[in-house]
């Protein structure tokens, strides 16, 4: 296995050959402890491979990180490695690099880093110690290709020829000016840079990383595709397969697809694919990133704004931002595209360090929608329709064109309350309401989104026994309830995490939208992003008004994109569409700039306020979040935190260009009976930010120990 480009930070010393005796090896193991762990080696074995070795009274997968001379501790008290893990090679350098660069970054141990970057059978011991080990998954799965391989050619042997490499490759339209000019500008990158594709929605964006990955596959290299939902896999994987074209090797360049929605051995036959260079393309969802890929050449995050590509729970890595340190290491062109890029990469293409291209106008030779502030504040609404967007609907049905209403908040009312004593239905276990939803026809409940906890809706007040308790608010399931009365004969589907819990029916509603069964689409930020749907007419956008204000200070920003991205669904094969946003606010800037299709004018204003509050990308943060029983607890232990380096303030070298804020409770404080605060610390420079960071999480891990109290540290947060 060979690695391409310079390496930046070699994680081993040497790797050795297997001949000559190799007596300790220092291995990465995913523990909650800090720091590498030695073992005894009597087998040959190298840097990257996989070992097992006992660890307290269990056996851990690791993965060896060097072959110290003499270990780190007295070598009688060393315990041995119980078995060198053979059936891959050993994980390249490339990947060890990334994962160390990563560690440190995130400030977490490197095992902790490292296991959870492999598919899951690669990381058990137990799957190759039991019973029914079968030699290893690995060996299993090429077992189970080799069988379906001969199968396959003694079908085909029976049969005509018709494999899929001879299927014909289907050709896209022609690029136009705007495209071809970002494609000439992808391929001007030589070794690695970053270009940000702005387009408009519906302005081809999809066509330009075709022809790029194209160009890349036909050099013999392979194509790593991130997307930022599980939802949007299939549809990019069925344009992938139908448009890609031969590869290096002559043949017909071969796709592995990754995402969580896969079972483990699919996930590792995607990886090994991958992994082995069998597989010319990866497409998949964030954990893609971390897969090894021998002949990577060039790196596509479509909607690189989103959200998704930040990993909410253990280590919390963007997997845009690795993939542009990826790019960066290897030598290889990333390409971000979006409608709306985040702001902080908006600002590198401003300042010249990422190329930029536009595209400012739709592909197929049609206007984006008109978008229409409707002014709420006078108006008698029906269920939160304003009679505009009601007969705008009307009319839209009438022509036979769908219609998809927009509203982020899923369940049927977001609140219970009581007429006569204000009574609201709260969570027993979190500082939230429960939201009621309508579990079928016949039976309703209490759900609380935060803890997932259900609970029977009552039959009477809790608190003063009256027996007219109404639902507050909408949400998703009401707003279908009541547009299937307004509208009888209109088809209605509603899509959310609700509507699509099982696995497949996600795909299978956008599979009856796309074939023209629905008529009005109800639908939260599932159905806002990257579908070309071709018949939509009229977006009705209720509820925006309700993340105006939050105390993000990234709110306006996303929903400025999120605005612009359910908009850009309506009229992209066909002109004419309307876009309607309901709001109590019409004269604020993200919905002038919206109305305006302004990307530009709204980052510039967003900048610029982000500038003089010296916020992100101005400035570098990282979040610190304790939970403990009783929020005292977690303040405490915040308290501490924020006064560690004053203990020692040599050894917290650069501490003045460090700020650290007081610590605050969160907004929902109790969650599942765990109360939560955190402290944000900040720094214009990010080294001096990593400086502290890297010597304040050490003092943590000695404080946490003694405070009982569990925290987590973020790096580049997203939400604050
Ligand atoms: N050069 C072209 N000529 C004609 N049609 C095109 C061309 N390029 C793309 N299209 C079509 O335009 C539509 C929109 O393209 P695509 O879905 O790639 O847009 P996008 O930029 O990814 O939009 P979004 O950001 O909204 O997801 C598709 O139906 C696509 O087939
Ligand atoms: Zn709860």
């Amino acid at each position: 296995m060979s690695a391409s480009g310079p390496r930046s930070d070699a994680v081993g010393l040497v790797t050795t050959n297997a001949a000559s005796p190799v007596r300790y090896v220092r291995v990465a193991l995913d523990v909650p402890l800090p720091g590498l762990f030695d073992y005894r080696v009597a087998q040959p074995v190298s840097i990257g491979q996989r070992v097992i070795v006992p660890f307290g009274r269990r056996e851990l997968v690791g993965v060896v990180i060097a072959l110290p001379e003499a270990p780190a501790v007295a070598p009688e008290q060393l315990k041995s490695v119980v078995r060198v893990i053979d059936d891959l090679p050993p994980m390249p350098a490339d990947w060890l690099a990334l994962m160390t660069f990563a560690a440190r970054y995130y400030q977490r141990s490197l095992g902790e880093v490292m296991l959870p970057a492999l598919p899951p059978p690669l990381r058990k011991a137990s799957v190759y110690t039991g019973k029914r080990a079968g030699g290893g998954p690995v060996r299993r799965l090429q077992r189970r290709l080799h069988a379906k391989a001969q199968a396959r050619a003694s079908e085909a042997n029976a049969q005509t020829p018709a494999s899929q490499a001879n299927e014909e490759v289907s050709h896209g339209p022609r690029l136009n000016e705007e495209q071809q000019a970002a494609l000439a500008a992808i391929q001007a990158i030589k070794g690695h840079g970053v270009l940000l594709l702005r387009g408009v929605t519906g302005s081809g964006k999809t066509e330009v990383y075709l022809h790029a990955a194209q160009r890349v596959l036909q050099s013999g290299r392979q194509v790593l595709f991130l997307v930022p939902e599980i939802n949007l896999t299939p549809q990019l994987e069925h344009v992938l397969r139908s448009r890609l074209g031969v590869s290096g090797t002559g043949q017909r360049a071969t796709l592995a697809i990754m995402h969580s929605g896969l079972s483990d051995g699919e996930r590792l036959q995607a990886w090994w694919q991958a992994f082995t260079g069998e597989a010319d393309v990866l497409l998949g969802t964030r954990m893609a990133i971390t897969t090894p890929m021998p002949r990577l050449g060039l790196i596509v995050v479509d909607e690189e704004h989103d959200v998704s590509y930040k990993q909410q729970d253990g280590l919390r890595y963007s997997a845009r931002d690795l993939a542009v340190w990826r790019g960066h290491d290897l030598g290889i062109p990333v390409v971000l595209g979006s409608a709306t890029p985040s702001l902080e990469s908006w600002h590198h293409a401003q300042q010249g360090r990422y190329a930029l291209a536009t595209l400012a106008r739709r592909a197929r030779d049609v206007a984006l929608p008109d978008v229409r502030i409707v002014d709420t504040r006078r108006l008698a609404l029906d269920q939160g329709f304003s009679p505009h967007l009601l007969d705008a609907m009307s009319e839209r049905l009438t022509a036979g064109q769908q219609v998809l209403v927009f509203i982020n908040r899923r369940g049927y009312a977001p609140v219970l309350s009581c007429t006569s004593c204000g009574w609201v239905s709260q969570c027993a276990h979190c500082t939230a309401y429960t939201v009621l939803h309508r579990w079928s026809n016949r039976s309703a409940g209490l759900q609380c989104h935060h803890c997932g906890s259900r609970s029977r809706v009552p039959r009477a007040c809790p608190t003063c026994g009256d027996l007219d308790l109404k639902p507050m608010g909408r949400g998703t399931q009401r707003i279908e309830e009541f547009l299937s009365e307004r509208f009888p004969d209109a088809r209605i589907a509603r899509i959310d995490a609700d509507s699509t819990r099982l696995k497949g029916s996600a795909q299978a509603l956008f599979a009856k939208v796309h074939d023209g069964e629905v008529d009005i689409l109800v639908g939260t930020q599932m159905v806002a992003k990257g579908h070309d749907f071709a018949n939509l007419g009229l977006v009705g956008v209720l509820n925006a008004d309700s993340m105006l204000f939050a105390h993000d200070f990234r709110a306006p920003e996303r929903l400025f994109a999120q605005l612009m991205q359910v908009a850009g669904r309506a009229g992209r094969h066909v002109g004419g569409a309307e876009v309607m946003l309901q709001t109590d606010y019409p004269d604020q800037p993200v919905y002038r700039a919206l109305q305006r299709h302004d990307y530009a004018g709204f980052a510039h204003y967003a900048l610029e306020e982000r500038r003089a509050l010296g916020l992100p990308p101005f400035a570098y943060q990282a979040l610190l979040m304790a939970e403990a029983r009783e929020l005292a607890q977690a303040l405490q232990f915040l308290n501490d935190a924020r006064r560690l380096p004053e203990d020692a303030p040599d050894a917290y070298g650069g501490v003045e260009q460090i700020m650290v804020y007081d610590p605050v409770p969160l907004r929902v404080v109790r969650v599942a009976n765990v109360e939560r605060a955190q402290l944000l610390v900040e720094s214009v420079s990010r080294p001096a930010l990593q400086r502290f960071l890297a010597r304040w999480c050490d003092d943590l891990y000695r404080l946490g120990r003694a405070a009982r109290v569990r925290y987590s540290l973020e790096v580049d947060p997203l939400e604050i």
